[in-house]
């Protein structure tokens, strides 16, 4: 288990992890010292001639302590509680910034691993269960897993000590002590064995399906309204969001009630150890007591800890298996530093099937040139987005070569001379401004030419309608702009990037049919003007006249249409 665990921790981060370790782990022994101070100054307050006779029996009889050495001692014991405590707070500061901060990396590498594997890939994620690796299952894996390891150690090596300390001096009730606890802590851990795996089987599953469940209701907000079933969907959340708070409730409550039973069971230990009067010299007694009550602000903790650890371990171990690959970001290098297309793209013998058993493609040659301006058709269902898919280098064809000005491409990854528009625009949640600009700063925007988009994709009168302009927020499927004006902008964006190919997919089946032509004719001037190709899948036959070549794709060929 320690193994996978290192294999998720980044190697930069180990080392960090080690000396927190090693850090904690002095921290605790220097608590342990200060309990030690603690035993004979507390018996020294209580009997100071019995301290005398004590300290004979071990061989000091010289020592003589007025009032004042023990206010000193008192002093420096409040110096040394108060030094002690700060370095303990500024050490859990410290590393829970780091913990925290490693729970940051592992999310960024989560998010890294799903935005730079391939789109197939990222076809058949669950939402759901991306949202509950980037935001819990890490946050888990760091502060409730690595924490706990590292706590148990500690604390176990905390009291080996403390074990040996007593056994050395009090054997026999040692012994017995250690009986009952053992006993106890066994008793315990049966009867919570069961208890870890349901936290953490439920926390495995049931956070994810609950973030599906949400993402539905806030994405099939319409859908649902007009199924009129919105009961429904809400009880699926439910269902789900309520056993993940049961076992949420049940992990919280151990944590607090561990302090509880061991408390119960070191007061029937004092007390048996009283009432039978274990040792026979009395003046050991006060000092047992003693050692015992201020152990007992240690051993109680500590015990308490290494049960608490032990339960947040079990319960979060499922953090393990969900973060294994985390480091396996395979980004997708391009083959060739990315050609300026200023020849052709050309397909040879392309074919397509994404399973053995259902062929779309099947031996396609195509090319496009700077400048072409070509059309595809074909029922619905053919495989025309597959085709643009394949073209765009988003899926690796099955058969044949794609080659671009030449330069055969064989990683696959997007063409970044292209930009795509699909059938479903897709607005992000962002000002409209970003959603044009996606990502560049203040400095690279380019107003007048975004101006000069929006006055020929008839959008500048519905910004110039908004209070806050290009600066207006959207949420993403936000219905403040109609289908037809998502197309339009999302068409925006994808010019706004100068692209050398234009690849439109049904992107403007939205508009009325003279908005679609009028969007078209500047389509063509834009693609004289620039060299700019674009390749237009549509089903609406009066935009064949825009096209200096049509094909069709059917029976899983690309065919021209004379
Ligand atoms: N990720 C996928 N896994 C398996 N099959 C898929 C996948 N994506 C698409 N398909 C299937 O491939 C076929 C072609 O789909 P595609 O979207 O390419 O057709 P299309 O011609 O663009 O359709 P439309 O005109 O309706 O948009 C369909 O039968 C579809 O179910």
């Amino acid at each position: 288990m320690l193994k996978q665990i290192l294999n998720i921790v980044p190697k930069k981060k180990q080392k960090a992890l080690t000396f927190f370790f090693i850090k904690s782990l002095l921290l605790n022994i220097l608590d342990l010292v200060s309990i030690a101070y603690l035993i004979p100054i507390i018996t020294l307050l209580l009997d100071k001639e019995k301290f005398y006779l004590i300290l004979s029996k071990i061989g000091i009889t010289s020592l003589s302590i007025s009032d004042n050495s023990i206010r000193i001692v008192i002093l420096f014991l409040i110096i040394f509680y108060i030094i002690k405590n700060i370095i303990y707070i500024r050490f859990n500061k410290k590393f829970f910034n780091f913990l925290y901060n490693l729970s940051n990396t592992l999310s960024v590498r989560a998010i890294k691993k799903f935005i730079n594997k391939d789109f197939l890939f990222y076809q058949k994620q669950n939402k759901g269960n991306i949202i509950n690796i980037v935001m819990k299952v890490t946050g888990d894996f760091c502060c409730k897993l690595l924490h706990s390891i590292i706590l148990l150690f500690c604390e176990i090596i905390v009291l080996f000590i403390v074990v040996g300390f007593l056994l050395y001096f009090y054997p026999k009730f040692t012994l017995i002590a250690l009986l009952v606890l053992g006993l106890f802590s066994l008793i315990i851990y049966y009867k919570k064995k069961s208890d870890f795996n349901i936290i953490n089987t439920t926390y495995n599953e049931s956070q994810t399906k609950a973030n599906s469940q949400l993402i539905n209701i806030l994405d099939g907000f319409l859908e649902i309204k007009s199924s009129n079933n919105e009961e429904y969907f809400v009880n699926s959340f439910d269902k789900n969001n309520i056993k993940l708070n049961k076992v949420t409730a049940l992990l919280v409550s151990s944590s607090f009630n561990y302090s509880k039973y061991l408390e119960i069971t070191l007061i029937i230990c004092l007390g048996i150890l009283t009432y039978f009067s274990f040792i026979s010299s009395s003046n050991a007694n006060i000092i047992l007591i003693s050692t015992l009550a201020a152990l007992g602000f240690k051993l109680v903790p500590s015990l308490s800890k290494i049960l608490n650890a032990i339960t947040h371990i079990k319960s979060h171990s499922y953090t393990i298996k969900m973060l294994n690959d985390i480091h396996n970001v395979e980004v997708q290098k391009t083959a060739m530093p990315i050609s300026e297309f200023s020849s052709e793209v050309s397909l040879k013998n392309i074919s397509f099937d994404y399973s053995v058993d259902t062929q779309i493609l099947d031996t396609i040659n195509f090319k496009i040139k700077p400048g072409d301006f070509l059309g595809i058709t074909g029922v619905s269902g053919i495989g025309k987005t597959t085709f643009l898919y394949v073209m765009m280098g988003l899926v690796k064809p099955t058969k044949g070569k794609i080659t671009v000005d030449g330069n055969l491409l064989n990683n696959m990854s997007f063409l970044q001379f292209i930009s795509y528009v699909p059938q479903q625009p897709f607005l992000l949640s962002g000002t409209l401004l970003e959603n044009i600009t996606m990502g560049q700063t203040e400095d690279e925007i380019d107003y007048e030419y975004i101006n000069f988009l929006f006055e020929k994709l008839e959008l500048t009168e519905i910004v110039n309608e908004l209070p806050e302009k290009y600066l207006a927020h959207i949420q993403h499927d936000s219905l403040r702009f109609s289908g037809g004006q998502k197309q339009r902008i999302s068409i925006v964006r994808a010019l706004y990037s100068k692209p050398k190919l234009l690849i439109l997919d049904e992107a403007t089946n939205q508009q009325n049919s003279p908005l679609e032509l009028r969007i078209f004719e500047f389509l063509k001037e834009i693609s004289e003007e620039n060299n700019m190709a674009i390749l237009s899948v549509s089903h609406n036959d009066n935009l064949s006249h825009f096209y200096s070549e049509t094909f069709i794709l059917e029976n899983k060929k690309l065919i021209l249409l004379e």
